[in-house]
């Protein structure tokens, strides 16, 4: 017999708008713990939002976010913080102070949220450096001198400054070429297995979900209209899902073609499995 699941963030009834635009309306969402969770739907359906919201950034109208079992939505700023230091989170583009090296990025949230010395910070932000596959010499970069792929492991470096249970990725390969994307998908992959981490992550990436993800859960008509592993999404009846799932790119990935639910052969994408 399977071992029940432990959701380590429940999402229920939530509504979130902006003025009189209503962004998600009655959407229940569970993420598990440990898994790869991979966030898809249509532009403008509300993922980053569904993220700014669990992470506090955005406030609800309606529903209830609880996280480690604790609902963040009524729980004092004290607990909320408390809880915000068990999670990290990656925007998109890696959203790195322009003004601040590498490793003085890494170091904001040490700053901010312990009494570390400043020796014990340098020696842990460039342990982070190196865990997400950046040389030493980027510890002393400014941002606008390293390549896309690099900011963005800079930013996943300052996601694990503080040794997170649970990442948040704003579509962490958008952008970059299909052989550093393989290789962003494989470091999320092996963090999450030796860290123990559980990965939330809004991408549009075919090859990512296909490569990495235990779960997705499909955005549309402001819920979350299906959950379940890939061969689950090839067999939901709704015209965005087929046209995403069975489009020409998710055949270019390898994915179903049929609508039996049958998958293709795998990612063609190179450099995967390190
Ligand atoms: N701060 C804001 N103020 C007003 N509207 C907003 C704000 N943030 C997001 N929205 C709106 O909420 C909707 C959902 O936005 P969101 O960025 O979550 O979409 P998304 O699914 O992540 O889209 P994409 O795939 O294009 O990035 C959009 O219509 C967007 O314009």
């Amino acid at each position: 017999m399977r071992e029940p699941r432990d959701a380590i963030i429940q999402v229920r009834g939530l509504r979130t708008q902006f003025g009189t635009h209503v962004v998600h309306e009655g959407l229940d969402l569970d993420v598990y713990r440990g898994e790869v969770l991979g966030i898809v739907g249509g532009s403008g359906t509300g993922k980053s939002v569904l993220l700014r919201a669990i992470v506090g950034l955005v406030h609800p109208s309606a529903g209830s976010i609880e996280v480690f079992g604790t609902d963040l939505l009524n729980a004092s700023a004290e607990t909320r913080q408390g809880i915000g230091r068990r999670w990290g989170v990656m925007f998109q583009d890696g959203a790195l102070f322009s003004s601040l090296t590498v490793r003085e990025n890494v170091e904001v949230p040490m700053r901010e949220q312990t009494d570390l010395p400043a020796k014990t910070r340098r020696a842990l932000a460039e342990l982070k450096i190196s865990m997400v596959g950046l040389p030493p010499l980027a510890c002393d970069k400014y941002p606008s001198e390293l390549s896309g792929g690099m900011r963005k492991r800079a930013g996943l470096a300052r996601a694990l400054a503080l040794d997170p249970e649970i990442v948040f990725l704003d579509e962490p390969t958008a952008g970059l070429d299909p052989i550093s994307a393989s290789a962003f998908d494989a470091l999320i992959k092996k963090l999450q297995t030796t860290m123990g981490l559980t990965v939330f992550m809004v991408t549009h990436d075919l090859d990512s979900l296909h490569a990495i993800c235990d779960r997705i859960a499909a955005l549309a008509e402001k819920r979350v209209l299906a959950t379940g592993t890939m061969k689950d999404m090839l067999k939901v009846e709704h015209p965005w899902m087929q046209e995403y799932f069975h489009g020409p790119r998710a055949r270019a990935a390898g994915l179903g073609t049929d609508r039996s639910g049958t998958e293709g052969p795998g990612t063609d994408r190179p450099g995967l499995g390190g």
